[in-house]
This record gives C-alpha cells, structure tokens and sequence, in this order.
C-alpha cells in the first residue's frame, strides 16, 4: 500500500513513560529533512518524566529478570510482526524524519525486523557453564556452574543516521536478556523510536517500568549518563559527545558506538572492475555517507589506479541526487544544512590544501553532491577526522603493506576492507589492521546485524550485534560445590 506523507500528518505520537503512552507539556517538532518543513511534533518529557521512568524501571529489575525466556521472545516476536506488518509505513518516517532515500529506509526496516528477530532467537540461548575446579589438593571435591542474570537497568542515547535499526540494536538485546531500560532517542529523529514505543505497549508480558522512551533536551537528559541507578550506558553518535559522557557516568559500564574514517584498499579488482566500483559507490555514497563505516579513504594498487579512477567517475557522475521519496534517489539531502555545511568546508580545505576534486564538491542547501577528492594531503580535516558525508579520498600505493600502514594512519578504528584474491594477503590485513571488523571483498560500509560491530581507538569501546549486545548486559555468577555428590546414606 502506498502512503503518502500528507497520512503521517495525521499521526498522533506520543512519549513512553513505564510503558504506558503519555502526552507531553511540551512538544518536539519534527521536520520533513527534504523540505524543511514543521510535519508533526511529540512530546518533549520533562525532569519528571526522566525521573518516573528511572524509578520505573528500578522497580522493574525484578520483575523482568525472572520473565522467562519464551515470554522474553515472544514480546520479541511482537515487534517482528508488527514491523513486517507497518515496514512502508514506518520507512515513509524514517525518510520522513531522516532524509534518507526511501530505498535505504526500506533496507533499514528489513534490517530492523532481522536484529529484533535475532533477538528473540538468542533470548532463548542464554547459558552458563560447567566448571571442573578441582585443580589442586586443597580444591578437591569443588566445582561450579555459572549463570547470567541481567545487569540491571539500562540507559540507552540513540543518534539519528539510523534512527530505527540503531534503536533496534539496544533496545533487542535489552528485552532478550531482561533488563528494563530508558531510552532517549535524537531529537531530530524521534518518530521511528515511538514506533517501537507504540509496538512495546502493547506487549503485555513486559512488566510495568520495563521501557521508557522520552525525546528530551540534552540538558535534561544528563541522568542518562549520571544517574548510579542505572547499571550500563549504551550510546551512539558523535566522539564528542560519547567520551564526555563516559567520563561522567561514574560506576555503571558503558559502551560506545562513535565515529570513524574507514579505508578500503583495492588490490584487485573482485571479481571485475564492474562490481567492485559498484561496491565503492555504496560505501562512500549510500545515504549520503551518514554513516560511521562511510568508505572515506579509498587506496587503489597503482597499477589499477586510472581504470578505477575514471570508473569511478563516471559511476558517481550517474547517482541522482533528489527527492528522497522517489524510489531511484541515491543523494537525498543531509540530516541539516550546517551538517552539510561542514562537510563543505571539509572539501574546501583539503583543495586549499592541494587537493583536486575529480567529481562533485559543491553543496546546494542541505545537498552536498558526491565527491570524489584526490592528492588530500595528511593534514587536511578530510583525511584526519570523520566526513560525515559523500565524499571519498582516492590514494594510489605501491605495495600492499604500504596500504595497510596508511589505513592504519588514523585515530579512528571502526571497519576496513580489503579487495584482493590472494588469501595471505587477507590474513595480514585481518592481522594487522587496527579496527573492530575487516571485510574481503566489499566495501567497508557493510554491517550484517548479526556480527560483532564496534570499533577501536577513538571509535569506542565495546561491541553491539545482538549477542555481543547481550554480553554486556548480563553478568555471570558462579555457584561453587564442594562434595555435592557425597550422599551419607
Ligand atoms: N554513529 C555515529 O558515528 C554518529 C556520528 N555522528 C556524528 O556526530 C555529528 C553530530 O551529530 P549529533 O546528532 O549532534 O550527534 P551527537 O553525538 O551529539 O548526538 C547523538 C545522540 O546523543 C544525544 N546527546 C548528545 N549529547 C548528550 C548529552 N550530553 N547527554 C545526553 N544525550 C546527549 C543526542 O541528543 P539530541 O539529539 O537531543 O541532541 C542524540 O540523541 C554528526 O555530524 C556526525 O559527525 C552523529 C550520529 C551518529
Ligand atoms: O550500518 C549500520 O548499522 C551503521 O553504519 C552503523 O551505525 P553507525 O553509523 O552509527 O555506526
């Protein structure tokens, strides 16, 4: 069915306090990223929202550690449903709120459905381990069993780039394992994670408190990071504002999904030079580069340099950049103009620099279009910190461990990829590239939602890609025996 953005108008949202809907004092409006317009708004919760939601979900701990694992999936299996159910609905807000390409908001849902189904598959795989700890005379006749019981409530910070499946990738692994949590989406993207809000409510095994979700300003959410009742902090988005909050978050754990400036090597072309700029064009281009794993460093054997080069050109010279609602966009706009602002500047001074652009390097409003910028030298911002936008540095090299060296060459460590066919070469760069994830043969940019993702360096810290998610949220306890088997009689 087909649905235009004249029916999301009509859409009433509402925020998530203890489950439960609520309206708000005050409102968030919501803008269309196309065309800058006011589309709807939602409540904006206040101190004392974020403060009942805490408390909500300190009361919960309880109650949602001793779910069972089928009732844990089956609240799972609820969204599945329902997100399978409303998929083009909830891409029309994605798009919407976001502006994205519809055809990236549609991957979005589906990859959305896959983390919320992995979910619900892995809540029922939550085990423990038998331990043989007689290993010494004085040990003798000990041994142990773990368990994992869930950590406790949860805070959760979403960034807006994906605004749906990032939300997916916190809230998925809190319900598999139990933990309540509270959860401040962006506040230029809140309607996706309503969505979730509006599907959890209705999941009636969820204890009261289990889940709260608030659009709130900055300043009012800082017991995201501060509050001791909380257990773990789970944040996404920008280094800037990740680090601060890890040094302000005290005892709880916290785990960080930042930036990065990924590099992808082209050793050889795999298996044709057809595919392999079709996979470049993705990962510095698909969504506008608004994407931590963006392909930003792109290093070409220089045997293979020109033919990639000018292939590349010409493929990046045919995306069209428009309307994110029409179905082949590839270019919508960026989530703001001084986002897009940025990301100009960031060209400007890598050609003050020397750089030449071989395609692109102008922006119009929120546009920016695909570039292509070569001879970026070491100093310039393009190349030191995260372009959060389309544009991509070409390199030439002479040997591969050179490549390698280079990639390395940043503080950023998030993925890297490699295109060669020859297998030593990708074991050395599996063992000598500094990041979370090394992908043969693909761009960068590739994220399946069921591996371990997460980065190094000023990347972050820990891993999401719902069991290593879990992880996080679950802590082993043991249970040491001494001569459980000695019956008397
Ligand atoms: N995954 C990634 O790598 C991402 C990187 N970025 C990078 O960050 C830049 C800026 O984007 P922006 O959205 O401002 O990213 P931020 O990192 O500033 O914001 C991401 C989320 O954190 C929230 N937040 C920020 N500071 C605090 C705080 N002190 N306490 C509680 N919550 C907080 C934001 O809330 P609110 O929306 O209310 O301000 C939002 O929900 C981008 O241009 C891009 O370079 C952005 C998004 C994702
Ligand atoms: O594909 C993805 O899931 C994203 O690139 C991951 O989100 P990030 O941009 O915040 O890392």
């Amino acid at each position: 069915m087909a649905i235009g953005r004249t029916d999301i108008l009509s859409s009433k949202f509402f925020m998530y306090v203890n489950n439960e809907p609520k309206e708000g004092a005050d409102f968030l409006n919501v803008t269309d990223k196309y065309t800058g317009k006011v589309v709807t708004k939602v409540p904006l919760a206040t101190p004392e929202d974020i403060e009942e939601s805490i408390q909500g979900a300190v009361c919960a701990t309880k109650a949602m550690s001793t779910l069972g694992a089928f009732e844990r999936k089956l609240a799972l299996q609820i969204v599945v449903d329902e997100l399978q159910r409303r998929a083009e609905e909830v891409a029309q807000y994605i798009t919407i709120e976001s502006g994205k390409p519809i055809k990236d908001a549609r991957g979005e849902v589906q990859r959305s459905i896959d983390t919320f189904q992995i979910a619900s598959e892995e809540a029922t795989r939550i085990n423990g381990e038998y331990l043989a700890l007689d290993i010494s005379q004085r040990n003798k006749g000990m041994q142990g069993i773990t368990r994992k019981f869930p950590i406790g409530p949860v805070s959760m910070v979403s960034p807006w780039n994906f605004p749906l499946n990032l939300v997916a990738h916190k809230v998925a692994p809190a319900i598999a394992v139990g933990c309540p949590f509270v959860l401040k989406p962006s506040s230029r993207t809140p309607l996706s994670a309503l969505v979730i809000g509006q599907i959890l409510s209705t999941c009636e095994s969820l204890p009261k408190g289990a889940f709260s979700i608030l659009p709130c300003s900055r300043e009012d959410a800082d017991k995201f990071t501060t509050d001791e009742r909380f257990k773990l902090l789970t944040f996404t988005g920008s280094g800037t504002a990740g680090w601060d909050m890890k040094a302000r978050a005290g005892k709880k754990k916290v785990v960080m999904e930042l930036g990065g400036n990924a590099p992808c090597i082209v050793e050889d072309l795999v298996p044709d030079l057809q595919t392999t700029v079709q996979k470049l064009v993705f990962g510095g281009y698909y969504q506008s580069g608004q994407s931590c794993i963006h392909m930003q460093r792109l290093y070409v054997r220089q045997e293979l340099y020109s033919q990639v080069k000018v292939a590349l050109i010409e493929a990046i010279k045919k995306l069209k950049m428009g309307d994110p609602h029409e179905d082949d966009t590839y270019i919508g706009p960026m989530i703001s103009e001084s986002s897009a602002e940025s990301v100009e500047q960031m060209i400007q001074d890598a050609v003050k620099k020397g750089a030449n652009v071989l395609t692109g390097g102008h922006r119009k409003g929120p546009f920016v279009e695909p570039t292509l910028l070569e001879n970026v030298p070491l100093d310039a911002v393009a190349m030191v910190e995260e372009i959060f936008g389309p544009v991509v540095l070409i390199y030439a090299y002479k040997t591969f461990k050179e490549a390698v060296d280079e990639a390395n060459n940043t503080h950023y460590g998030l993925q890297a990829s490699v295109f060669t066919t020859d297998i030593n070469k990708v074991f050395y760069a599996f063992e000598h590239m500094e990041v979370g994830g090394v992908v043969l043969n693909d761009s960068p940019s590739v994220r399946v939602d069921s591996q371990p993702y997460g980065g190094l360096k000023d990347s972050g810290q820990q891993r999401e890609g719902v069991k290593y998610a879990m992880e996080d949220m679950l802590e082993t306890r043991v249970l040491l025996m001494r001569n459980v088997a000695n019956l008397v009689h």
